[in-house]
């Protein structure tokens, strides 16, 4: 049943996979393609670095030869789990203690329930009914067998005990090895035996995950042979060193460190591995035999609590041209980020079905359509969203629908200058190149004429439909937003630049709690980036994530702007500008025009 699958490890249900094949496209335009049309996937990070396992990796026999050590006594402090030892300065990076002995205990208790219990004790058909069923797929790939009694998440969001940590005779076994170390059982995390069949290895790899940062990792042999199990760990992955773990002996591995092992022995090697906090304060679940957990790469749900999050969690409201792209592809980057199956899916403004006698409920189903609903029903710990950049300016429409569809999504906007985010718009309508579906979602009015005489026109529309900055948004509604087309992207040159006047009824309707309003300038660097990043992640509830790819996504090259309209322009949004900073209680920016 369980699909192990070393490809599909990014996703993991109990029942279903989804592929993370799909890399972000940067496109450079509005795409209107079918919902179906497009790839999903949960970005590809992994809970370990491991390149994905193909098969079983073959242990080395020449490595029964090289020489072996004895763990010291050294301390490994959380301070030496911070980053992967590999990526530290060369001199902090052989300073980092590896592992270390630390104690010895009895396991002649655990290798006799061990062997009284047999296969069956290893069977997964077994566990999923008596005990819970776990994957660990890289482990599960590689043919390593488990008997899981205690398991987080790779967030620390949660912590499940199963059922047989509380089987007396279990028990009895596991509490003294906590003792030994002095840890209390509140701060187990993980605690699991592992049994890794003969000839396999498991290459070198650092863990990684926001567990790995806040956990000790300790492993005590119960069947092993050091002289025919090769375990190495060292500051990178060519400077590895081979350490003996004796039976009994428990030794704390620093798993930020460059680690393998190559079983050469011709039995199975046993290791009880646990993983401990320094503080009780996670969440804890003891679970019913056979309870059904869904998990992805960084999460665990309860069947139980199917359905909890709303779909979708949150939406990218606009402005368009304002880095909606980069602020979606950077949000899933997060491993609790699912993308939806279109990123821009319009359905609250054009592809709103328009046949009559439609419910609520028909629109809620077709909009749902547009995302991973059911794979996220099954896994509430991970969010769905989407970024649909004009539907900030056409909040008369897009409104009561997200009051319908969406009333408890978080709402994000990104603005940008004004004038930049004009002559960006004017770019990417009027550029010759992209695909037929691009150019008929630009529209063609603009064409063949230049940016000054677009322009142009646009102020005399505004000041047709006496556009000013202290109006109220009725005015605006009535006057302005109700005269602009909707299924093409050649309107509104100036007018989607009127931020405050736009972000006025959202603001009123669903206010700060649930609206975050950023800054695309402040997203200029990689560190910029990250740090903006955090604060979305913060504001939708999500756990901190260090995102990787931070360039900027949906960029046109354009020849600069003229100096006299950038000055009339930057003139005409001054007072504009003024408003925005007022209602959001910001401090003014010198926007200047290409940032
Ligand atoms: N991180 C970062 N820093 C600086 N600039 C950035 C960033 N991310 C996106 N961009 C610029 O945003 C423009 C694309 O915005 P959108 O993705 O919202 O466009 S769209 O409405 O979806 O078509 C596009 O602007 P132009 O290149 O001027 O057209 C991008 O270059």
């Amino acid at each position: 049943m369980v699909n192990c699958n070393a490809r599909n490890r990014d996703v993991i249900s109990l029942s279903k996979h989804v592929a993370a094949t799909a890399s972000p496209k940067t496109s450079t335009s509005t795409s209107s393609s079918s919902p179906s049309s497009s790839t999903s996937s949960f970005p590809s990070s992994s809970s370990s670095n491991l390149s994905p396992p193909p098969s079983a990796v073959q242990a080395s026999p020449s490595f029964v030869s090289l020489p072996r050590m004895v763990p010291p006594n050294a301390t490994i402090t959380l301070g030496h789990k911070g980053v992967p030892v590999h990526e530290l300065p060369e001199e902090a990076r052989v300073r980092v203690p590896l592992c270390s002995a630390r104690g010895k205990v009895c396991v002649a208790g655990i290798k006799r329930k061990l062997s009284d219990g047999g296969a069956k004790l290893w069977q997964e058909e077994n566990a999923e009914k008596t005990n819970v069923g776990i994957l660990r797929p890289s482990h599960d790939a590689w043919g390593i067998k488990k008997i899981v009694f205690i398991y987080c998440d790779d967030f620390l969001r949660r912590c499940f005990e199963m059922p047989w940590f509380h089987d007396p005779e279990w028990q009895a076994l596991l509490l003294p090895v906590f003792q030994a170390l002095n840890v209390a059982p509140r701060m187990v995390v993980r605690c699991l035996l592992a049994s890794m069949p003969p000839g396999i290895a498991i290459p070198p790899h650092h863990d990684t995950g926001y567990w790995v940062h806040y956990s000790h990792r300790i492993h005590l042999p119960i069947e092993t042979d050091p002289a025919r199990i090769v375990f190495r760990v060292g500051p990178s992955k060519d400077r590895l060193q081979r350490y003996d773990l004796p039976e009994g002996c428990l030794v704390e591995l620093n798993n930020q460190a460059k680690h393998s092992v190559d079983n050469l022995w011709d039995r199975s090697r046993v290791h009880l591995i646990l993983d401990y906090l320094e503080k009780d304060s996670i969440e804890r679940s003891i679970l019913p035999p056979g309870a059904k957990l869904h998990q992805t790469r960084r999460s665990i749900d309860l069947e139980s609590e199917h359905g909890s999050r709303p779909c979708p969690s949150f939406l990218i409201l606009g402005a368009q041209k304002s880095g909606t792209t980069s602020l979606y592809e950077y949000l899933c980057q997060h491993p609790l980020v699912l993308r939806a199956r279109r990123r821009e899916t319009h359905y609250l403004d054009w592809r709103w079905r328009r046949e009559e006698h439609l419910t609520w409920e028909d629109h809620r189903e077709t909009y749902l359509r547009f995302f991973h609903a059911a794979l996220l029903n099954e896994n509430p710990s991970c969010m769905t969203g989407e970024s649909t950049p004009s539907y900030l300016l056409h909040s008369d429409i897009v409104l009561p629908r997200v009051r319908k569809l969406a009333p408890t999504a978080k709402l994000l906007v990104i603005l940008r200058c004004p004038v930049a985010r004009a002559y960006s718009q004017y770019q990417m309508v009027t550029d010759p190149e992209g695909s037929v579906e691009q150019k008929k979602a630009r529209g063609s009015h603009w064409l063949g004429k230049s940016f000054e005489e677009v322009v142009e026109a646009e102020m005399q529309d505004l000041e047709r439909h006496r556009v000013h900055p202290t109006m109220n948004y009725q005015e605006f509604k009535d006057g302005y937003l109700s005269s602009r087309p909707l299924g093409h992207g050649s309107h509104s040159l100036l007018g989607r630049g009127l931020y405050a006047l736009q972000l006025q009824p959202w603001l009123e309707a669903f206010g700060r709690d649930q609206l975050m309003v950023m800054f695309m300038e402040d997203m200029a660097s990689h560190n910029a980036v990250q740090a903006q990043l955090g604060k979305v992640f913060d504001f939708l509830g999500l756990p901190p994530h260090s995102i990787i790819d931070t360039h900027a996504k949906n960029t046109r090259a354009y020849t600069p702007m003229d100096e006299r309209t950038k000055a009339r322009l930057s003139a005409f949004y001054a007072p504009f500008n003024q408003q925005l900073f007022q209602i959001l209680n910001v401090h003014e920016r010198r926007w200047e025009a290409r940032e």
